[in-house]
């Protein structure tokens, strides 16, 4: 059986839709589920292959998506989420019950991506959210037991995809840290 990426990348994905409004995120509960409202649409999809995101059962990426926390609000069964590491930059709030990560908040304001929530739009039934762009930490999915000499079956099944692979995040999100990091020793008179 071949490997599976990410059910929601496998076999392509579904396209990002104008004018998206957001949505509801469920955790796998079949009763008292968690559930999230995201209020507009996310940005900054990605596949991710490092060893703290959450992916489905099976897959070798999570597909991750970031939007404002301010757009972020727990409306059902909040008492079943736990952050599952606290000295994590990014605390990821779990359901208990299932495991899910519901969304994943930065308490330090001098993040890069402070302000940002990190969520896992598959959890919603709705449709049209920012579609994935690249894959972020491919070579970090070796940690979690890949097969090295999976790993060019691996990329260039993403690139068919039409996801280019990195082994950290995108450029142009690796780019924006740095400006944050020279903003924050250069500040502006
Ligand atoms: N090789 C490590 C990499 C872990 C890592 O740095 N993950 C990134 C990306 S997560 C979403 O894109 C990160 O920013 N982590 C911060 C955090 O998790 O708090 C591994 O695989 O563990
Ligand atoms: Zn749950
Ligand atoms: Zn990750």
């Amino acid at each position: 059986m071949s490997i599976s990426l990410h059910p929601s990348i496998d076999n392509g994905f579904i396209a990002t839709k104008e004018n998206f409004q957001g949505g509801v995120l469920n955790c796998n509960c079949t009763s008292n589920t968690v559930r999230v409202k995201l209020s507009g649409q996310t940005a900054h999809n990605h596949a991710c292959g490092c060893s703290k995101c959450w992916k489905p059962e099976g897959a070798v990426f999570s597909q991750i998506a970031v939007i404002s926390r301010d757009n972020v609000e727990v409306i059902a069964n909040a008492e079943k989420l736990v952050v599952i590491d606290e000295s994590a930059a990014i605390k990821r709030h779990a359901c208990k019950v299932c495991g899910v990560h519901m969304y994943g908040r930065i308490d330090n304001t001098n993040h890069p991506f402070f302000g940002l929530d990190f969520v896992h739009t598959e959890l919603s039934t709705d449709e049209g959210w920012s579609a994935p762009e690249f894959a972020a930490f491919v070579s970090s999915i070796i940690e979690t037991g890949t097969d090295p000499k999976d790993m060019a079956a691996i990329r260039a099944r993403l690139n068919k995809l039409g996801l280019n692979t990195y082994d950290c995040l995108s450029p142009a999100l690796m780019d924006a840290i740095a400006t944050h990091v020279y903003a924050q020793s250069h500040p502006q008179a």
